[in-house]
């Protein structure tokens, strides 16, 4: 079964084309990475995903079940985290849960409520207020609060995003076993490493576009072979060894260059290169491409 259907959803702010025509289908019991650099759509995409805000085009369901046309019945069967912490700051962890359970119709939760803070390890701030939370703490509840119905599709907008080594490993270790247990999981998350450990098929946007989609071995793949990662001290990469570029140095690191290599025999050569160009190398790597390679390249409109 398909858990969500998106078709040609199109979005617009004013002159600014947010979603240009997006269509994917994610399949029940998948976990699933939308991935993209700042601005590419991927919240509003979540959005509109959720029913909280209108495509211009396009339709989206849930389980089969319309978002716009069906609402409650898609609704109920999605938990959304958001990016942002918005909260009642009067209630406690467990009246905030309780609450948000009364909102889907379910009066006697609390067996499930206990299971979900006992996972986020969140049982001992039960009784207290949200405004006394810290922001790590603030975002498990948020995490709590999607899961309170035990929605079948769980939707998570950069749900690790400065929070802390403990709660990353506590939530996907929850997160996981809810996987495996049949729940559909879409994530977004600039931490490509976690993608790549976590999501079995990948979207990639664009500036509203979908630019890449395959499952996550496929892709990692499509950069075969090695790289060879120079951090120069001096001089740049000569013209001829251009080609072997796998994307172009980020801004912030303009003197690392990661080179494709399909033969350990190539290093030799490309060398000899540096050393004829007067480059000195202040630093070099032999690694395996990962996703972020990948990343780096779709978003730079090279091909692989
Ligand atoms: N309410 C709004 N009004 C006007 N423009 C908006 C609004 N919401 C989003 N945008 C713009 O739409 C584009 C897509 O934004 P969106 O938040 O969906 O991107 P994103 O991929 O989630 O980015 P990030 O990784 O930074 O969270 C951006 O250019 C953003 O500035």
């Amino acid at each position: 079964m398909t858990a969500i259907q998106i078709s040609n959803v199109e979005k617009r702010y004013k002159s600014l084309q947010a979603l240009g025509g997006v269509s994917l289908s994610i399949e029940e019991g998948e976990f699933f990475g939308l991935l993209g650099p700042n601005g590419a759509g991927k919240t509003t995409l979540i959005s509109i995903v959720a029913g909280l805000i209108r495509p211009d085009a396009g339709k989206v369901t849930i389980h089969g079940h319309d978002v716009s046309g069906d609402f409650r019945a898609a609704r109920k069967m999605l938990g959304v985290v958001p990016q942002e912490l918005v909260f009642d700051p009067f209630f406690t962890v467990r009246e905030t849960l309780r609450l948000q359970s009364g909102y889907f119709g379910l009066a006697n939760n609390d067996a499930w409520i206990d299971e979900v803070m006992h996972n986020l390890d969140l049982s001992n701030k039960a009784d207290t207020n949200m405004r006394a939370l810290s922001g790590g703490m603030k975002r498990r509840v948020l995490v709590a609060q999607a899961l309170v119905h035990k929605p079948p599709v769980i939707v998570l907008d950069e749900p690790t995003a400065g929070v802390d080594v403990e709660l990353r490993q506590t939530l996907w270790k929850f997160i996981s076993r809810l996987n495996r247990e049949g729940h559909t999981v879409v994530l977004t998350t600039h931490y490509l490493e976690e993608a790549q450990a976590m999501c079995k098929r990948v979207a990639m946007l664009k500036s509203g576009k979908v630019v890449a989609l395959d499952t996550m071995a496929a892709l990692i793949r499509r950069i075969s072979g090695s790289q060879l990662v120079l951090h120069m001290q001096q001089g740049t990469l000569p013209e001829a060894l251009r080609p072997l570029l796998i994307h172009p140095p980020e801004a912030d690191q303009p003197n690392k260059y990661s080179l494709r290599i399909n033969d350990y025999a190539e290093v030799e050569t490309i060398l000899a290169g540096l050393r004829q160009a007067g480059v000195v190398i202040d630093e070099m790597q032999l690694q395996q491409a990962d996703l972020e390679d990948i990343f780096l390249q779709i978003m730079d409109g090279g091909s692989l």
